[in-house]
């Protein structure tokens, strides 16, 4: 059984005709995107904004229609994924480094649900490396400023250079361990200059499907 694949299709049963849509990213936000593709090609009529290149891309291919973010004021629901989800429905994202879009759509967004398999439901975020976006200027001082507070930070590395985001900006993975305040620690991180925002999303979430092995969905609300 493709455990995205069903939280997925459960989520994109919530989008009505008229709607204004956010598409996430990554390997779970595919399959959402897949079947609201499915949909459109059946009559749905909705508008839709992507998170990342990458998922405008899959939803231009698949017809679904696209528009500036200037166009609309509001969405009415937004699907993604997550790399962590906790009981609180706090998350960690960033895994496909879309982040910052992630976080300016989903915070515009009246109804946002998050789509995951049982692997990434934690009692507590933190074991998943926590993503920070970064401006490339002076982003050696930014990253001793991370470290500060981090014990492990990393430049995320593509083709063994320094990956660079949708927003030309960096990513610094910080693994902290457990991280027992997400609040404290959002505002920490969004408090020092180069950081553009980072990967915990904090009280955003308002449904999380989680598709587990045995079949069964665990649904979380807020
Ligand atoms: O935050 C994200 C991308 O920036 C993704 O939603 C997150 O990484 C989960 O990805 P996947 O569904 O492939 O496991």
């Amino acid at each position: 059984m493709n455990l995205k694949k069903a939280a997925a299709e459960k989520a994109v049963e919530a989008i009505k005709d008229g709607m204004c849509i956010g598409l996430g990213t990554g390997s779970t936000a595919y399959w959402a995107i897949q079947r609201i593709g499915e949909r459109v090609r059946d009559g749905l009529k909705i508008e839709a904004v992507a998170t990342s290149v990458a998922s405008e891309e899959l939803a231009v291919q698949l017809g679904i229609p696209i528009v500036p973010f200037e166009n609309i004021t509001r969405l009415d629901i937004t699907i993604d994924g997550a790399d962590e989800v906790n009981p609180e429905l706090h998350l960690i994202k960033g895994g496909g480094g879309a982040l910052l879009r992630e976080k300016i759509v989903a915070a515009n967004t009246d109804y946002f649900i998050v789509v995951a398999d049982e692997n990434k439901a934690v009692d507590t975020l933190g074991s998943f490396a926590l993503p920070v976006e970064v401006v490339p200027f002076a982003s050696e001082w930014t990253k001793r400023r991370l470290e500060a507070s981090c014990p492990d930070v990393q430049w995320r590395l593509k083709d063994g250079v320094k990956y660079i985001t949708d927003n030309g900006n960096y990513i610094a993975d910080c693994r902290y361990g457990e991280i027992n305040d997400p609040a404290a620690l959002e505002a920490i991180l969004n408090s020092i200059p180069g950081v553009v925002d980072n990967g915990l999303f904090v009280g955003m979430a308002d449904k999380i499907i989680i598709a587990k092995s045995d079949g069964e969905l665990d649904i979380r609300v807020k």
